[in-house]
């Protein structure tokens, strides 16, 4: 008798569309379902795997690069192998890609993977229902993303009003006639949506919309070179959306002064379109721990206490284009507060006018 196997999904979408939110938000959702999961960062220091961790029951992170890349995906499967260990018993792997990873050559490596265990379960690609307009300009090639996908989730609906939603989902219909979306704040999709179907036995079998041929040598491949080898070794990723991003950490052992950091943040450069991660403040924010998200112009920390013998650092992801590190880097060593500087509630408040309550 064939052994059921272990659905993977990908979850895809541009920079802070929401994935690691609907992804939380899944894992919540989905207790009596044993989920495994890769997450992939660009940056080296993995915010979104520490903002998943603790809630999966399996899950490795891949930092610093782009799952669709050659040297990841052998990276890829190597994971898969682990996570679909019978031992673990887990009943679906999701992987969140980063956010400029290129979904069909993430499709092609599973596809092509030769772990026995595992079939494609479907791509789901977040959109940003505030950000979409705006980033589709800048990068048409999203258009190409939202058709690989078996169910587009237009997330963020609670930034945007009805009718900007009915005229997105308009959008959407053409982009990719026929592909099923469905709505969402806050991530909060049906998880049976993404789990509730019977794995398929073969990989013919495994996707819906896109067959192995389509992946191969659609417009997209075509385009930018992707075709020449399943694994994605000599496939030219000059065209890909993060071969245009770079990413500059920043971490710091001591405390942050909260006016600085907001007058960094409110001068930020416009290439800057995404920072992450985690704030220690001096003074009166001491005792918190500030998760920090950036996309594009939105801004909002969340707030949680630091984590018995947790080690209360600033850690910091910022991906953009033209961005200079050495600027960057110098601008927040300059946030740092010097010690004896007198910090107060004052210097706090502006940072507090973007505390996410939702959350
Ligand atoms: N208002 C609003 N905010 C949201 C929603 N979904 C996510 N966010 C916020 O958007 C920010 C980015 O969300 P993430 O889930 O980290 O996005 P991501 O796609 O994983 O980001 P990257 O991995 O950097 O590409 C966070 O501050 C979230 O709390 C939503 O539906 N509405």
């Amino acid at each position: 008798m064939a052994t059921q196997r272990i659905p993977v999904i990908l979850v895809t979408g541009f920079l802070g569309s929401g994935k690691t939110t609907m992804l939380n938000h899944l894992m919540r959702d989905s207790t009596d379902t044993r989920i495994g999961v890769i997450v992939n960062d660009f940056g080296s220091i993995n915010i979104d795997a520490m903002a998943v961790a603790g809630q999966v029951d399996s899950m490795i992170p891949i930092e610093n690069g782009c799952l669709c890349c050659a040297a990841d995906a052998s990276e890829m499967d190597e994971m898969l192998e682990r996570l679909t260990d019978p031992e673990l018993r887990i009943d679906v792997v999701v992987i969140e890609a980063s956010g400029l990873a290129e979904p069909r050559s993430m499709i092609r490596t599973l596809l092509s993977s030769s772990n026995e265990r595992i079939v494609y379960g479907g791509l789901v690609e977040v959109v940003d229902a505030a950000e979409f307009p705006d980033t589709r300009i800048r990068h048409p090639e999203l258009d190409r993303h939202v058709r690989a996908a078996d169910l587009v989730v237009l997330n963020k609906t609670d930034r945007v009003a009805e009718d900007e939603r009915r005229g997105l989902l308009e959008t959407l219909r053409e982009i990719a006639p026929g592909a099923p979306v469905v709505t969402a704040a806050h991530g909060r999709v049906d998880p049976a949506l993404l789990f509730d179907h019977r794995p398929r036995e073969t990989a013919e079998e495994g996707f819906r919309q896109l067959s192995f041929a389509d992946v191969w040598a659609d417009e997209g491949c075509g385009a930018d070179g992707c075709g020449d080898d399943v694994r994605g070794h000599g496939h030219d990723h000059s065209l890909h959306l993060h071969a245009a991003y770079e990413s500059v950490e920043f971490s710091a052992a001591e405390p942050l002064h909260p006016q600085r950091l907001m007058e960094f943040l409110d001068s930020r450069p416009a290439g800057l379109y995404r920072a992450k991660g985690f704030l220690h403040f001096a003074g009166a924010g001491r005792g918190r721990k500030f998760g920090l998200h950036a996309v594009g112009s939105y801004l909002r920390f969340q707030l949680s206490p630091w984590e018995r013998g947790e080690p209360r650092t600033t850690q910091l992801v910022m991906i953009g284009t033209g961005i200079d590190a050495d600027t960057l880097t110098k601008r927040l060593a300059a946030c740092v507060a010097t010690p004896g500087e007198e910090i107060d509630e004052t210097h706090l408040m502006g940072v507090l006018r973007y505390v996410d309550e939702t959350d």
